[in-house]
């Protein structure tokens, strides 16, 4: 079988530099999704993008020798202080894994849990080869890196990210009605320059089938696809549904996940957008080469707490770095006002991503110029 969590860190046995001698003490460490008898590593076969990776010296020493030793991908997660866990068994039941591991500690660890069991089942129904097919042959990624950045410059107010939501853990149903087609054309009709469209079905009530549905619509705004992404299946199935964007979340992903997957947008012709919500998920973003666009996320996903000051504190600390490398940044969540939203600009972002306050509204479309106390310009 296939590796079924794909990230890099579970690809260590077939990662090209790695000696086949050294392979059997990896395999007996690797996690592997489907447990430690799951399957024999691939000891000499090649992963041409951590090929490419390593060639550009984007893998750097310290990530070598994890991979070299061994290191399971929590302990990788860890060194770099990311709190959330992964199981790593999607086909154990979750009793046996809250045996060893604990209950997940918080909402976003349990999102990931069940995210990984959803991948493989994902995996099972439309094995990777077949997705990364179906990538390959949709209709071209649209730019939207390039119309966040003209549409901040045509109304000097921050570019929106209109997010086309229906529900969240923290909120609970935002919108009965929920039209997904309808929102879209309204968002895009009153001055969105992208929209957001969630995918998450067991904690967001959203779908991929929402996705291709608004991509299929005339809609003519790039996409973000609003995901929990662990696996690199899953970019190439956003991408095979009409996504142009995809959320990377440093508070779930390695350093090296996130290059990994950078480069797989890159070769798509995707934007990545690069959510952090603390100083130390920005250090390490502001590390990582490549990075176009940083979403500063005001919520944070473990404990559902909003704060706006959070975008401006990050901001003080990073803008400088972030100019210095021409990176544009998102603020994200809790914006409800035009006072919220000049708060946020005021700080120096050039986008907001916005859900709950138009979504809630009778009109989300004319919800617009309300959020930012004026008409925006298409
Ligand atoms: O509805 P709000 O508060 O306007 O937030 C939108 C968006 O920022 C939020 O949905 C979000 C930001 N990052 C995420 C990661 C996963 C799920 C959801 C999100």
């Amino acid at each position: 079988m296939e590796s079924l969590l794909a990230s890099p860190s579970l690809y260590r046995a077939s990662f090209p530099r790695a000696s086949a001698a050294r392979c059997p003490s990896r395999a007996r460490l690797v996690f592997t999704p489907a447990g430690p008898r799951a399957r024999p590593l691939r000891c000499g076969a090649k992963d041409s993008i951590l090929e490419e990776l390593a060639q550009d010296d984007m893998v750097n020493a310290v990530e070598l020798a994890q991979w070299e030793n061994g290191k399971s991908i929590n302990d990788i997660a860890a060194s770099q202080g990311i709190r959330i866990r992964r199981h790593c068994r999607p086909s154990v039941p979750l009793k046996e894994i809250e045996e060893e591991l604990g209950a997940p500690r918080n909402i976003l660890e349990k999102i990931i849990w069940d995210k990984e069991v959803e991948v493989t089942e994902g995996h099972a129904k439309k094995p990777l080869k077949e997705v990364i097919e179906a990538a390959k042959q949709a209709p071209p990624a649209r730019d939207f890196f390039g119309a966040l950045e003209s549409a901040f410059k045509r109304n000097g107010v921050p570019a929106l990210i209109a997010e086309v939501k229906k529900a969240s853990p923290s909120r609970g149903v935002l919108r009965e009605n929920f039209n997904p087609v309808e929102i879209a054309q309204a968002y895009e009709k009153n001055g969105a320059a992208c929209l957001s469209i969630l995918t998450d079905e067991n904690y967001f009530q959203g779908s991929f089938e929402n996705l291709a549905k608004v991509r299929n619509s005339g809609v003519k705004c790039p996409l973000l696809c609003k995901e929990f992404v662990i696996d690199k299946w899953q970019i190439y199935y956003a991408r095979s549904k009409g996504a142009d964007a995809i959320l990377l979340i440093a508070a779930v992903l390695p350093d090296l996940d996130i290059k990994y997957f950078l480069r797989i947008c890159k070769e798509l012709g995707m934007t990545a957008l690069i959510e952090v919500h603390d100083e130390r998920e920005m250090e390490r973003v502001l590390k990582i080469s490549g990075v176009q666009l940083i979403g500063i996320n005001n919520r944070s996903l473990e404990t559902f707490v909003v704060d706006t000051s959070n975008t401006k504190m990050l901001l003080e600390k990073h803008g400088d770095t972030i100019r210095e490398k021409g990176i544009l940044v998102v603020g994200e969540s809790g914006l409800f006002n035009p006072d919220d939203v000049a708060y946020v600009q005021n700080a120096g972002v050039s986008a907001v991503l916005v859900g709950e306050s138009l979504v809630k509204q009778d009109d989300p479309g004319r919800a617009i110029s309300g959020l930012f106390g004026k008409e925006l310009l298409r």
